[in-house]
């Protein structure tokens, strides 16, 4: 499938900052535009339905999987989460570049969907640091950190598997690192769109 707009999907365990870098990108860069998602977890405290994450029940969710309203959907920490093609579909046709901040698990159902998405991993500089950050985050309770950190061993290992990998030591450079990766992909997309519609019309495909 082929679309004006660009797909760019962002993982990292919980903590590496990935919230933060994309939404400091969205700040400086007005052709970015987020995806909401879906989840069956609770709201953390400045958390608005619809802003963050459309906040739903276990039956709700039951109900989009059933009417085949998302594009991928995985169990993240022990709830349910998903990218609904509302959140997308209409924007890159539109010719807006849409940004997930999704696990690796979506990122990687994203890529078979969508073979030109743009698959970036956040990588914290190390574990204790990693571990201070969600700490310092203050939003989770001490089991839930714990278990946010177990599962970082599984989602780190899939860093390989994606397009690029981002160390968030120091926030700008990380920051100049993701809006250099989405300038050149852009970049490179829209050159590969202009040779195709000229290579069509050269060769009179309609
Ligand atoms: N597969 C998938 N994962 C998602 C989606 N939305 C969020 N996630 C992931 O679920 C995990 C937990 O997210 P969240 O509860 O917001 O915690 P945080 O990552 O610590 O801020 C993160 O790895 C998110 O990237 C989605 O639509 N699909
Ligand atoms: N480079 C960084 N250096 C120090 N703290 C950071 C950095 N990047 C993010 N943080 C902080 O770490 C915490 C986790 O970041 P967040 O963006 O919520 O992570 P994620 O979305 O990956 O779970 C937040 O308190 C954030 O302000």
């Amino acid at each position: 499938m082929d679309y004006p707009g660009n797909l760019f999907v962002v993982a990292a365990p919980s903590g590496a900052g990935k919230s933060s870098l994309v939404k400091a990108l969205m700040e400086l860069d007005s052709r970015v535009q987020p995806s909401v998602s879906h989840t069956t977890r609770a709201p953390r405290g400045q958390e608005k339905h619809g802003r963050e994450y459309f906040f739903v029940s276990q039956q709700e969710f039951d109900g989009m999987v059933l009417a085949e309203a998302f594009v991928e959907w995985a169990h993240v920490h022990g709830q349910r989460y998903g990218t609904s093609k509302k959140a997308i579909e209409d924007r890159i046709v539109q010719g807006a570049d849409v940004i997930l901040e999704i696990d690796f698990q979506g990122a990687l159902q994203i890529k078979k969907v969508f073979a030109n998405a743009v698959l970036i991993f956040i990588l914290p500089p190390s574990w204790e640091e990693l571990r201070s950050r969600l700490e310092r985050r203050g939003e989770d309770s001490a089991e839930v950190i714990e278990l946010r950190l177990r599962n970082a061993a599984l989602e780190m290992a899939q860093a390989r598997e994606f397009d690029f990998v981002i160390i968030n030591e120091l926030f700008e450079r990380a920051l100049f690192d993701l809006k250099a990766i989405v300038h050149a992909q852009r970049l490179k997309f829209a050159a590969q769109r202009r040779a195709r519609a000229d290579t069509f019309q050269a060769l009179n495909i309609t």
